[in-house]
């Protein structure tokens, strides 16, 4: 498949998503949106493809959403618009994927690397939601997914003051997984999504679906939909085949069935 923002290629059961706009810090503008949605949509269908990896380039993971189309925005284009249904699709992905950032990731750019399961970075990574500095605020989950991921003190000051985050403080407050030199980023994240490619899908999906959920409901709740998880997957062949294998002291071979 061939994009105008996007490089995209596959690594056996992994695809590799680089974001293509060096020349506006990978901003995200509507042929972004348009192409996430098509690639990720691509890979959701595939059974071929286990674990996604998005990054951007040294520089920028992404500076935001593109200031220069979102200025030409109307209230009803961007009320009535498509631009956030089209994130939702991305965010509504049930395979695991995860964003490999260095350099700027900001406004948009943070929100969007916060979509992913998880965020792998390196020291270069800079995270921040400067919407305020241009009178308006995060509006692609920003204001919800980082408390959550760091607290509401940090959230709260970062949004008001637009300051950024620096690669340190982020994995020290919660926001990545793990820094990674930044010649060794990409390497390592495609390393960390083979890994979870080789795992059995339906109990990668259902361990994403049951993490997920302790984001947004009760620990009862979660609990419950873990427990249903956990024993639906005693229907799947390939809990038969994980277990056998550890017994017969052998890697898995996983069907997605
Ligand atoms: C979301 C896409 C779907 C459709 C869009 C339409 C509306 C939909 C909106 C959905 C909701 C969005 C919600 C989101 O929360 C809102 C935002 O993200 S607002 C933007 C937040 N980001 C910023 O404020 C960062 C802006 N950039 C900077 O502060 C600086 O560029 C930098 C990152 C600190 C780097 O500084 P420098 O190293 O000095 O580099 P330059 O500033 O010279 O930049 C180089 C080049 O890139 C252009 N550029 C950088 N950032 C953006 C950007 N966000 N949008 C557009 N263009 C950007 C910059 O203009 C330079 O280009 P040049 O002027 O040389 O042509």
């Amino acid at each position: 498949m061939n994009f105008e923002t996007l490089l995209v290629e596959t690594h056996d059961a992994v695809t590799l998503v680089r974001l293509n706009r060096p020349q506006a810090l990978n901003a995200l503008n509507s042929a972004v949106l348009a192409d996430l949605i098509t690639v990720f949509a691509a890979y959701e269908t595939d059974p071929a493809q286990r674990c996604l990896v998005l990054t951007g380039s040294d520089k920028a993971f992404a500076a935001g959403a593109d200031i220069k189309e979102m200025s030409q925005q109307s209230f009803a284009a961007m009320y009535g618009g498509n631009f956030f249904a089209g994130y939702d699709r991305i965010t509504a992905c049930r395979k695991p994927w995860i964003a490999a950032v260095s350099g700027f990731a900001l406004g948009g750019g943070c929100e969007l690397a916060m979509m992913a399961d998880f965020i792998i970075a390196s020291e270069t990574a800079k995270f921040g939601q400067p919407e305020i500095k241009l009178a308006v605020m995060p509006g692609m989950g920003g204001s919800q997914r980082l408390v959550r991921a760091i607290g509401k003190a940090k959230a709260m000051e970062m949004c008001l003051t637009g300051r950024m985050m620096d690669a340190a403080e982020a994995e020290r407050a919660g926001l990545v997984a793990r820094l990674v030199p930044m010649a060794e980023l990409v390497d390592e994240a495609l390393k960390t999504a083979a890994a979870i490619a080789a795992m059995a899908p339906l109990a990668a999906i259902a361990t994403k679906e049951a993490v997920d959920a302790a984001f947004e409901s009760t620990l009862t709740a979660g609990i419950r939909l873990e427990r249903r998880l956990f024993h639906a997957l005693f229907g799947s062949e390939d809990q038969k085949e994980g277990m056998a294998a550890f017994v017969e002291k052998r890697a898995g071979a996983f069907k997605g069935q």
